[in-house]
C-alpha cells in the first residue's frame, strides 16, 4: 500500500491515433504529500492536462497508474474537485445555486437543510462573492465566476483540488488577488493542491513544489524543485528575494535552455519565438502524424 497521500507510478499513456498510438507520458513517477501544493508547468503540449485527467479519474493510464491514500484511482470522485480554466458554471443558475448542486451531490445524506445553507454561504465568503449570492454567471465578470467556480470545488471538501490553469484567461491584477486568495485558503484548509501553469512567478509564488515536465512525445519528470520560501508569501517582499529569484531562474533555465527545443543544441536568445512555434507544431504533428 502507497505511504504517499498521492503516488503515481510508472504512468504510462498512449492515445490511440489513426497512425498508431501516440505515447503523450513514458515513466512518469510522482509522490505528493497530503497538504503540498505542487505545480506542473512545461510547455505546451507536454502531457500536463493528461498527468491532471489521470489524478482526476477523466483518463485511464495505459500503463501505471494513480493511488490516491491507498485506493486505486479509476473513475472521478468527490474527493477530487477539479477547477478548469473557463469556470464551467451552470448559466442558468445564480452563484448560490451553483455551488448548491456540488453541495448537495455530496453532502446531501451527511448534513441538514441548514447546514448546507451555512456551508454554501461559507464557501462564497471565503472567495469573497457572498455579496453576488442572486447573481447568474451571465451578470458577473470572469474573475467573479472563476471564484465561483474555486468556492463550488472547495465546497466539496476535496482531499485534492486539481487546477488546469485557474487563472489563465483572467487580467493581471484579478489573477494576483485569487493567487493571495488561494495561498490564504490553501493554509487554513491543507488541501492537497496540484495546479497547471504556464506562469513561472506564479509557480513560485504559490507552490511548495514545482514540477518540471520534458517535452513530449513520451514526456515525464524532468526535475523537481522543492520552494522553500517561509509562508504567509508576498508578492512585493518576494520579488527582490534572493531565493525567490534563484528559484525563478532554476524554472527559466529548464524551460528555455534544457527544454526548449528538443535533440537540439540551445539557440540564440534572438529566435526563441521562432523556436518555440517550431517545437510546438513538430510536436502537433507528431501528435496528428
Ligand atoms: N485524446 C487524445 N488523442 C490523441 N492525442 C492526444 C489526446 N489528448 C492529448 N493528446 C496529445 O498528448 C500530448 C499531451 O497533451 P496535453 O493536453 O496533456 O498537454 P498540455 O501540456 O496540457 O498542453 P497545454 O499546455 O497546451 O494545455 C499532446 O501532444 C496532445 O496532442
Amino acid at each position: 500500500m502507497s505511504k504517499a497521500h498521492l503516488e503515481l507510478t510508472g504512468v504510462q499513456m498512449a492515445f490511440d491515433t489513426p497512425a498508431g498510438p501516440f505515447i503523450a507520458l513514458d515513466d512518469l513517477n510522482l509522490k505528493i504529500d497530503k497538504g503540498e501544493f505542487v505545480s506542473l508547468i512545461g510547455h505546451s503540449g507536454c502531457g500536463k492536462s493528461t498527468v491532471l485527467n489521470i489524478v482526476a479519474g477523466l483518463l485511464k493510464a495505459t500503463r501505471g497508474g494513480c493511488v490516491l491514500d491507498g485506493h486505486e484511482v479509476n473513475e472521478p470522485g468527490p474527493e477530487r474537485a477539479v477547477v478548469f480554466q473557463n469556470h464551467s458554471l451552470m448559466p442558468w443558475l445564480t452563484v448560490y445555486e451553483n455551488v448548491e448542486l456540488a453541495v448537495q451531490q455530496v453532502f446531501r445524506k451527511r448534513m441538514s437543510k441548514r447546514e448546507r445553507k451555512e456551508w454554501i454561504l461559507h464557501n462564497l465568503a471565503l472567495v469573497h462573492m457572498d455579496h453576488a449570492l442572486d447573481k447568474r454567471p451571465g451578470e458577473i465578470s470572469g474573475g467573479m465566476a472563476q471564484r465561483v467556480g474555486i468556492a463550488r470545488a472547495l465546497a466539496m471538501k476535496p482531499s485534492v483540488l486539481l487546477m488546469d490553469e485557474p487563472f489563465g484567461a483572467l487580467d493581471a491584477l484579478t489573477r494576483a488577488h485569487l493567487q493571495d486568495s488561494l495561498m490564504e485558503i490553501q493554509q487554513e484548509l491543507n488541501n492537497t493542491v496540484i495546479m497547471i501553469t504556464h506562469d513561472v512567478d506564479e509557480a513560485v509564488l504559490l507552490s511548495d513544489r514545482i514540477i518540471m515536465m520534458t517535452n513530449g512525445p513520451a514526456a515525464t519528470v524532468g526535475e523537481d524543485l522543492a520552494i522553500e520560501l517561509p509562508r504567509p508569501r508576498d508578492r512585493v517582499t518576494l520579488a527582490d528575494d534572493p531565493a525567490y529569484v534563484r528559484y525563478r531562474q532554476a524554472v527559466l533555465s529548464f524551460l528555455y535552455e534544457k527544454q526548449r527545443f528538443p535533440g537540439k543544441e540551445p539557440a540564440s536568445e534572438k529566435d526563441d519565438g521562432q523556436q518555440q512555434r517550431t517545437g510546438e507544431t513538430r510536436r502537433g504533428l507528431r501528435a496528428i502524424a
